[in-house]
Protein backbone atom coordinates (compact mmCIF):
# COMPACT_ATOMS: atom_id res chain seq x y z
CA UNK A 1 0.00 0.00 0.00
CA UNK A 2 1.28 3.36 -0.92
CA UNK A 3 0.55 6.67 1.55
CA UNK A 4 1.91 9.85 3.11
CA UNK A 5 2.97 11.19 6.57
CA UNK A 6 0.98 13.34 8.10
CA UNK A 7 1.83 12.80 11.58
CA UNK A 8 4.77 11.36 13.73
CA UNK A 9 5.59 11.19 17.49
CA UNK A 10 9.06 9.28 17.19
CA UNK A 11 7.59 6.04 17.74
CA UNK A 12 4.23 5.86 15.80
CA UNK A 13 3.53 7.57 12.17
CA UNK A 14 0.33 8.08 11.11
CA UNK A 15 -0.35 7.40 7.86
CA UNK A 16 -3.01 8.55 5.07
CA UNK A 17 -3.28 5.77 2.26
CA UNK A 18 -4.03 7.34 -1.08
CA UNK A 19 -8.04 6.66 -0.44
CA UNK A 20 -7.80 8.97 2.50
CA UNK A 21 -7.65 5.76 4.74
CA UNK A 22 -5.93 6.24 7.99
CA UNK A 23 -3.43 4.07 9.72
CA UNK A 24 -1.20 4.01 12.43
CA UNK A 25 2.39 2.51 11.51
CA UNK A 26 5.53 1.76 13.24
CA UNK A 27 9.04 1.21 11.09
CA UNK A 28 11.47 -1.40 11.06
CA UNK A 29 14.62 -0.86 13.23
CA UNK A 30 16.81 -1.04 9.33
CA UNK A 31 15.43 2.62 8.82
CA UNK A 32 17.17 3.76 12.36
CA UNK A 33 20.01 2.01 12.03
CA UNK A 34 20.79 3.66 8.34
CA UNK A 35 20.33 6.82 9.04
CA UNK A 36 23.41 8.55 9.88
CA UNK A 37 22.05 12.69 9.42
CA UNK A 38 18.83 13.26 11.01
CA UNK A 39 17.45 11.72 14.03
CA UNK A 40 14.48 10.74 12.42
CA UNK A 41 14.30 8.36 9.66
CA UNK A 42 10.84 9.36 8.69
CA UNK A 43 9.16 13.01 8.48
CA UNK A 44 5.79 14.03 7.96
CA UNK A 45 5.11 14.87 4.13
CA UNK A 46 7.07 11.74 3.67
CA UNK A 47 6.04 9.16 0.78
CA UNK A 48 5.88 5.62 1.81
CA UNK A 49 4.90 2.06 0.96
CA UNK A 50 3.73 -0.05 3.71
CA UNK A 51 1.91 -3.57 4.76
CA UNK A 52 0.03 -5.29 7.20
CA UNK A 53 2.08 -7.85 8.93
CA UNK A 54 0.42 -11.16 10.47
CA UNK A 55 -0.53 -8.60 13.57
CA UNK A 56 -2.77 -6.66 11.98
CA UNK A 57 -0.09 -3.66 12.69
CA UNK A 58 0.83 -1.26 9.73
CA UNK A 59 4.75 -1.44 8.99
CA UNK A 60 6.36 1.03 7.02
CA UNK A 61 8.77 -0.71 4.29
CA UNK A 62 10.34 1.99 2.08
CA UNK A 63 10.27 5.61 2.04
CA UNK A 64 10.32 7.24 -1.42
CA UNK A 65 13.04 10.00 -2.07
CA UNK A 66 12.38 13.53 -1.14
CA UNK A 67 11.61 16.25 -3.36
CA UNK A 68 13.20 18.35 -0.59
CA UNK A 69 12.71 19.06 3.38
CA UNK A 70 13.34 21.21 6.30
CA UNK A 71 15.71 20.48 9.11
CA UNK A 72 16.44 21.95 12.19
CA UNK A 73 19.30 21.28 14.46
CA UNK A 74 18.39 18.19 17.24
CA UNK A 75 17.85 18.82 20.58
CA UNK A 76 20.31 16.40 21.38
CA UNK A 77 24.04 17.16 21.28
CA UNK A 78 24.82 15.25 18.78
CA UNK A 79 25.66 16.59 14.87
CA UNK A 80 22.13 14.94 13.35
CA UNK A 81 19.25 16.82 12.52
CA UNK A 82 16.13 16.62 12.92
CA UNK A 83 14.08 16.55 9.85
CA UNK A 84 10.63 18.72 10.29
CA UNK A 85 9.10 18.05 6.98
CA UNK A 86 9.29 17.12 3.50
CA UNK A 87 7.82 16.93 -0.17
CA UNK A 88 6.57 21.23 0.62
CA UNK A 89 5.46 21.79 -3.13
CA UNK A 90 5.29 25.95 -1.98
CA UNK A 91 5.94 28.39 1.16
CA UNK A 92 3.47 30.63 2.05
CA UNK A 93 4.56 33.57 4.35
CA UNK A 94 2.11 35.79 5.81
CA UNK A 95 3.27 39.23 6.36
CA UNK A 96 1.93 42.37 7.25
CA UNK A 97 3.32 46.06 7.00
CA UNK A 98 1.53 47.52 10.49
CA UNK A 99 0.53 46.15 13.72
CA UNK A 100 3.25 44.13 13.27
CA UNK A 101 5.09 45.31 10.83
CA UNK A 102 7.58 42.73 8.92
CA UNK A 103 10.97 44.16 7.77
CA UNK A 104 12.57 43.08 4.55
CA UNK A 105 15.06 41.54 6.91
CA UNK A 106 12.82 39.24 8.22
CA UNK A 107 11.05 38.62 4.71
CA UNK A 108 14.51 37.78 2.81
CA UNK A 109 15.97 35.66 5.57
CA UNK A 110 13.05 33.41 4.67
CA UNK A 111 13.37 33.77 1.31
CA UNK A 112 17.09 33.00 1.25
CA UNK A 113 16.08 30.04 3.44
CA UNK A 114 13.65 28.77 1.37
CA UNK A 115 15.71 28.70 -1.61
CA UNK A 116 18.30 26.96 -0.19
CA UNK A 117 15.57 24.42 0.74
CA UNK A 118 14.42 24.75 -3.04
CA UNK A 119 10.81 25.55 -1.90
CA UNK A 120 9.38 28.47 -4.01
CA UNK A 121 7.36 31.24 -1.87
CA UNK A 122 4.58 33.10 -2.04
CA UNK A 123 4.18 36.30 -0.26
CA UNK A 124 0.94 36.99 1.71
CA UNK A 125 -0.20 40.30 2.53
CA UNK A 126 -2.66 40.13 5.50
CA UNK A 127 -4.74 42.84 6.95
CA UNK A 128 -5.26 44.72 3.56
CA UNK A 129 -8.71 46.23 5.57
CA UNK A 130 -7.25 47.97 7.72
CA UNK A 131 -4.05 49.97 5.59
CA UNK A 132 -4.74 53.58 4.55
CA UNK A 133 -3.51 55.01 1.28
CA UNK A 134 0.32 55.55 2.88
CA UNK A 135 0.59 51.48 4.12
CA UNK A 136 -1.31 50.29 0.83
CA UNK A 137 1.75 52.45 -1.33
CA UNK A 138 4.30 50.43 1.11
CA UNK A 139 2.54 46.85 0.46
CA UNK A 140 2.64 47.64 -2.94
CA UNK A 141 6.40 49.06 -3.04
CA UNK A 142 6.86 45.40 -1.37
CA UNK A 143 4.68 43.73 -3.85
CA UNK A 144 6.68 45.13 -6.59
CA UNK A 145 10.17 44.70 -5.01
CA UNK A 146 9.79 40.80 -4.77
CA UNK A 147 7.58 40.34 -7.78
CA UNK A 148 10.48 41.81 -10.25
CA UNK A 149 12.88 39.07 -8.51
CA UNK A 150 10.22 35.93 -9.53
CA UNK A 151 8.63 35.95 -6.16
CA UNK A 152 4.66 35.61 -6.44
CA UNK A 153 2.36 37.73 -4.06
CA UNK A 154 -1.01 38.30 -2.88
CA UNK A 155 -2.96 40.88 -1.12
CA UNK A 156 -5.81 39.64 1.35
CA UNK A 157 -7.59 39.92 4.67
CA UNK A 158 -8.37 37.11 6.49
CA UNK A 159 -10.96 39.03 8.76
CA UNK A 160 -13.03 40.43 5.93
CA UNK A 161 -12.23 37.54 3.58
CA UNK A 162 -11.00 39.87 0.62
CA UNK A 163 -9.15 37.73 -1.42
CA UNK A 164 -9.46 34.38 0.63
CA UNK A 165 -10.58 32.52 -2.99
CA UNK A 166 -7.89 32.86 -4.86
CA UNK A 167 -5.74 32.17 -2.15
CA UNK A 168 -7.41 28.83 -1.95
CA UNK A 169 -7.01 28.40 -5.58
CA UNK A 170 -3.13 28.61 -4.84
CA UNK A 171 -2.92 26.49 -2.23
CA UNK A 172 -5.45 23.97 -3.79
CA UNK A 173 -4.30 20.41 -4.72
CA UNK A 174 -0.35 20.95 -3.30
CA UNK A 175 1.46 20.40 0.01
CA UNK A 176 2.09 23.87 1.50
CA UNK A 177 4.22 25.31 4.58
CA UNK A 178 2.09 28.64 5.92
CA UNK A 179 4.63 31.02 7.91
CA UNK A 180 4.97 33.94 9.42
CA UNK A 181 6.06 36.24 12.53
CA UNK A 182 3.55 36.45 15.30
CA UNK A 183 0.78 38.61 15.16
CA UNK A 184 0.21 38.81 11.40
CA UNK A 185 -3.21 36.63 11.42
CA UNK A 186 -1.62 33.30 10.79
CA UNK A 187 -3.80 31.42 13.10
CA UNK A 188 -7.02 33.87 11.99
CA UNK A 189 -6.53 32.46 8.10
CA UNK A 190 -5.56 29.13 8.88
CA UNK A 191 -9.43 29.35 10.74
CA UNK A 192 -10.81 30.74 7.96
CA UNK A 193 -9.42 28.35 5.37
CA UNK A 194 -9.97 25.27 7.58
CA UNK A 195 -12.06 25.55 10.72
CA UNK A 196 -11.23 21.72 11.94
CA UNK A 197 -7.71 23.62 12.64
CA UNK A 198 -9.07 25.05 15.82
CA UNK A 199 -9.44 21.68 17.42
CA UNK A 200 -5.53 21.11 17.33
CA UNK A 201 -4.88 24.42 18.98
CA UNK A 202 -6.60 23.46 21.93
CA UNK A 203 -4.92 19.71 22.32
CA UNK A 204 -1.44 21.76 21.79
CA UNK A 205 -2.18 23.63 25.12
CA UNK A 206 -3.82 20.63 27.20
CA UNK A 207 -0.20 18.79 26.62
CA UNK A 208 1.46 21.45 27.65
CA UNK A 209 -0.64 21.84 30.95
CA UNK A 210 0.01 17.91 31.55
CA UNK A 211 4.25 20.07 32.31
CA UNK A 212 5.18 17.74 29.26
CA UNK A 213 7.45 18.39 26.54
CA UNK A 214 6.53 21.43 24.69
CA UNK A 215 8.30 20.58 21.59
CA UNK A 216 5.22 20.24 19.45
CA UNK A 217 5.31 18.21 16.03
CA UNK A 218 4.46 19.19 13.10
CA UNK A 219 1.49 17.33 11.36
CA UNK A 220 -0.54 17.65 8.09
CA UNK A 221 -4.11 18.30 6.76
CA UNK A 222 -5.78 18.43 4.22
CA UNK A 223 -7.67 21.30 3.40
CA UNK A 224 -11.32 20.98 2.71
CA UNK A 225 -11.22 22.10 -0.54
CA UNK A 226 -8.07 19.65 -1.79
CA UNK A 227 -4.35 19.48 -1.04
CA UNK A 228 -2.24 19.45 1.74
CA UNK A 229 -0.74 22.02 4.80
CA UNK A 230 1.64 21.23 7.12
CA UNK A 231 1.71 22.99 10.43
CA UNK A 232 4.87 23.49 12.05
CA UNK A 233 3.65 25.14 15.78
CA UNK A 234 6.04 26.77 17.31
CA UNK A 235 8.50 27.43 14.27
CA UNK A 236 8.06 31.03 13.04
CA UNK A 237 10.68 31.23 10.32
CA UNK A 238 13.09 28.63 9.13
CA UNK A 239 16.57 28.48 10.94
CA UNK A 240 19.27 29.69 8.76
CA UNK A 241 20.40 26.38 6.64
CA UNK A 242 24.12 26.75 7.40
CA UNK A 243 25.83 27.96 4.29
CA UNK A 244 29.20 28.89 2.70
CA UNK A 245 29.69 32.42 1.66
CA UNK A 246 30.37 31.87 -1.69
CA UNK A 247 26.96 29.84 -1.40
CA UNK A 248 24.04 32.73 -0.33
CA UNK A 249 24.98 34.60 -3.46
CA UNK A 250 22.61 31.92 -5.47
CA UNK A 251 20.00 32.17 -3.28
CA UNK A 252 19.27 35.43 -4.35
CA UNK A 253 17.87 35.07 -7.69
CA UNK A 254 18.37 38.23 -8.76
CA UNK A 255 22.73 38.33 -7.74
CA UNK A 256 22.65 34.89 -9.34
CA UNK A 257 20.96 35.93 -12.34
CA UNK A 258 24.22 38.49 -13.15
CA UNK A 259 27.01 36.91 -11.17
CA UNK A 260 28.49 35.81 -14.28
CA UNK A 261 29.44 39.40 -15.68
CA UNK A 262 31.34 40.05 -12.61
CA UNK A 263 34.95 40.31 -13.53
CA UNK A 264 36.13 38.13 -11.06
CA UNK A 265 34.91 34.47 -10.85
CA UNK A 266 35.04 34.55 -6.84
CA UNK A 267 33.22 37.80 -6.37
CA UNK A 268 31.32 38.87 -3.72
CA UNK A 269 30.64 41.98 -4.72
CA UNK A 270 31.61 43.86 -1.92
CA UNK A 271 34.06 46.16 -2.90
CA UNK A 272 35.51 44.37 -6.09
CA UNK A 273 35.96 46.10 -9.22
CA UNK A 274 33.84 45.61 -12.49
CA UNK A 275 31.08 44.11 -10.69
CA UNK A 276 28.16 43.45 -12.03
CA UNK A 277 25.76 43.22 -8.83
CA UNK A 278 27.48 46.83 -7.55
CA UNK A 279 26.89 48.11 -10.99
CA UNK A 280 23.47 47.11 -10.78
CA UNK A 281 22.76 47.95 -7.32
CA UNK A 282 23.71 51.73 -8.68
CA UNK A 283 21.71 51.77 -11.23
CA UNK A 284 18.52 50.99 -9.07
CA UNK A 285 18.07 47.59 -11.11
CA UNK A 286 18.81 45.49 -7.51
CA UNK A 287 16.91 46.81 -4.43
CA UNK A 288 18.91 48.38 -1.93
CA UNK A 289 17.76 46.89 0.95
CA UNK A 290 18.05 43.51 -0.80
CA UNK A 291 21.94 43.92 -1.39
CA UNK A 292 22.24 45.69 2.24
CA UNK A 293 20.44 41.94 3.11
CA UNK A 294 23.00 40.06 1.12
CA UNK A 295 25.77 41.74 2.92
CA UNK A 296 24.61 41.28 6.49
CA UNK A 297 24.00 37.92 5.72
CA UNK A 298 27.42 37.51 4.20
CA UNK A 299 28.70 39.16 7.73
CA UNK A 300 26.38 36.64 10.15
CA UNK A 301 28.91 33.75 8.11
CA UNK A 302 31.92 35.46 8.86
CA UNK A 303 31.39 35.77 12.26
CA UNK A 304 30.36 32.34 12.81
CA UNK A 305 33.12 31.13 10.74
CA UNK A 306 35.80 32.91 12.93
CA UNK A 307 33.75 32.59 16.36
N1 LIG B 1 -7.80 44.03 10.72
C1 LIG B 1 -7.41 42.79 10.61
N2 LIG B 1 -6.99 42.11 11.70
C2 LIG B 1 -6.58 40.86 11.55
C3 LIG B 1 -6.58 40.20 10.28
N3 LIG B 1 -6.11 38.95 10.47
C4 LIG B 1 -5.86 38.83 11.79
N4 LIG B 1 -6.15 39.97 12.44
C5 LIG B 1 -5.98 40.24 13.89
O1 LIG B 1 -4.60 40.23 14.21
C6 LIG B 1 -4.39 39.71 15.52
C7 LIG B 1 -3.42 38.56 15.46
O2 LIG B 1 -4.03 37.49 14.74
P1 LIG B 1 -3.64 35.96 14.95
O3 LIG B 1 -4.39 35.18 13.95
O4 LIG B 1 -3.76 35.58 16.37
O5 LIG B 1 -2.10 36.06 14.58
P2 LIG B 1 -0.97 34.93 14.52
O6 LIG B 1 -0.12 35.30 13.38
O7 LIG B 1 -1.57 33.59 14.54
O8 LIG B 1 -0.20 35.21 15.84
P3 LIG B 1 0.36 34.14 16.90
O9 LIG B 1 -0.84 33.42 17.41
O10 LIG B 1 1.05 34.98 17.93
O11 LIG B 1 1.28 33.28 16.11
C8 LIG B 1 -5.76 39.31 16.03
O12 LIG B 1 -6.24 40.35 16.85
C9 LIG B 1 -6.59 39.18 14.77
O13 LIG B 1 -7.95 39.41 14.99
C10 LIG B 1 -7.02 40.94 9.15
O14 LIG B 1 -7.05 40.47 8.00
N5 LIG B 1 -7.41 42.22 9.37
ZN1 LIG C 1 30.41 40.93 -8.28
Amino acid sequence: MKGRVTKSTGSWYTIREDSGKMYQARIRGKFRLSNIQHTNPIAVGDFVDFEIDKDEAAVITKIHERKNYIIRKSVNLSKKTHIIASNIDRAFLVVTVDNPKTSFGFIDRFLVTAEAYHIPVTLVFNKMDVYDEYLMEEVEFYQKTYERIGYETIQISAQTGFNIDQLKEKLKDITSLVSGHSGVGKSTLMNILNPNLQLKTSVVSDFNQKGQHTTTFAEMYEWPFGGFCIDTPGIKEFGLVEMDKYEIQNYFPEIHEIRSNCKFDNCLHLNEPKCAVQDAVEKGEISPTRYENYIGFLEEINENTFS
